[in-house]
């Protein structure tokens, strides 16, 4: 039988290590870049990026592929915001980002693939990819070969987040037998690139070369709205990059990013936002609210 994700990775201890000390500075909370946001889809690289900072990232950066959007964003002008380019894909080493995010909103444009190739070759910095950097893999052989590469230098620090449809193309199948036997799925896609895996979709799975898979058995139809994945892509992103300070690998902290989204969209719904209508948006606030309550009660405990 599958485990469990809440019981068996023990999500509140990991979320425990979070707690942050009376002297702790942006620093400690790590530095976030996310990349995607080409044109008519930049609202999908705001998301993943709103959602970096509710979840805590000491700073968050995006480079927008789309250059009518980007620009400081006045509801929230905490997000760095610059437009990419050839030349900060070059310039990505001296950002110095503690953890990277790359594919909401993507594409797949030449400047897209440029900026992949970077982040593939980047050295040590956890990488999420999701959404169209998963799309770009799957369309080359050549990608698949600089993301082995990645894992076998610097292993454990790469995260793939695909949706049933991007599955199918990363394993070359359909959808159908992506969803027949999903965890033959999940293993196969660990096997094929080496990395840590979330396959979502009603009940995500999660696993890695070190770890068989993990079920998560919250959530629920309400998810399913576009965007939705996008702020799972930030979250993680925010988390691990606490988790450099904070003594959470890329693992945890996606563990944790799982566990979180998904009970995040249940809490709403018993609140009777949703299913119908539950937004990406509000899912990030409730996330935050979670990962907040259960620091209060943990330390409330001790
Ligand atoms: N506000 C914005 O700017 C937004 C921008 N966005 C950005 O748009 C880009 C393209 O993304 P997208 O959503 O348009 O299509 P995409 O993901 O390629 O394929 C969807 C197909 O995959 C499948 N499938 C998916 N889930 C499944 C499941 N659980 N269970 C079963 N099947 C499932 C299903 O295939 P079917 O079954 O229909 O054959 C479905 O039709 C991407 O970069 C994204 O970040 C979005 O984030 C939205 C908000
Ligand atoms: N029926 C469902 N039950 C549980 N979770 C769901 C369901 N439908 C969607 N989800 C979740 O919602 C998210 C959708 O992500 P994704 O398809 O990548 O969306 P997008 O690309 O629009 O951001 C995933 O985390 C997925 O597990």
């Amino acid at each position: 039988m599958l485990k469990a994700l809440p019981e068996n990775i023990e999500v509140n201890d990991l979320i425990q290590r979070l707690d942050r000390g009376p002297a702790e500075h942006k620093g400690n909370a790590g530095k976030a870049l996310l990349v995607g946001g080409d044109t008519g889809m930049a609202g999908a690289l705001l998301l993943a990026g709103q959602s970096c900072l509710y979840l805590g990232a000491g700073w968050t950066m995006l480079q927008m592929l789309d250059h009518h959007s980007a620009h400081a964003n006045s509801n929230h002008p905490e997000l760095m915001i610059s437009q990419a380019s050839i030349k900060s894909a070059t310039k990505l080493q001296d950002l110095k980002a503690d953890v990277l995010g790359i594919g909401p909103g993507l594409g797949q444009s030449e400047l897209a693939q440029t900026y992949l190739t970077s982040i593939l070759t980047l050295p040590n910095a956890p990488v999420v990819i999701d959404a169209d950097a998963i799309n770009l893999i799957a369309s080359s052989e050549n990608n698949l070969l600089l993301l082995k590469i990645r894992n076998q230098r610097f292993p454990h620090r790469t995260i793939l987040t695909p949706h049933p449809g991007e599955a199918a193309k990363l394993l070359k199948t359909d959808v159908a037998t992506i969803q027949k036997n999903r965890l033959q799925a999940i293993n196969r896609l660990v096997e094929l690139t080496q990395s840590i895996v979330v396959l979502k979709g009603q009940h995500t799975l999660i696993a890695s070369p070190d770890h068989s898979p993990f079920v998560c058995q919250a959530g629920n139809p309400g998810m399913a709205t576009g965007g939705m994945g996008d702020i799972l892509t930030g979250c993680i992103v925010a988390i691990a990059a606490q988790g450099i300070h904070h003594h959470l690998d890329l693992w945890e902290s996606s563990c944790i990013a799982v566990h979180l989204h998904a009970l995040a969209a249940d809490q709403l719904v018993k609140k009777g936002v949703g299913p119908i209508g539950l937004t990406p948006s509000e899912t990030m606030i409730e996330m935050r609210s979670i990962i907040n309550q259960q620091l209060k009660q943990l330390n409330a405990s001790h």
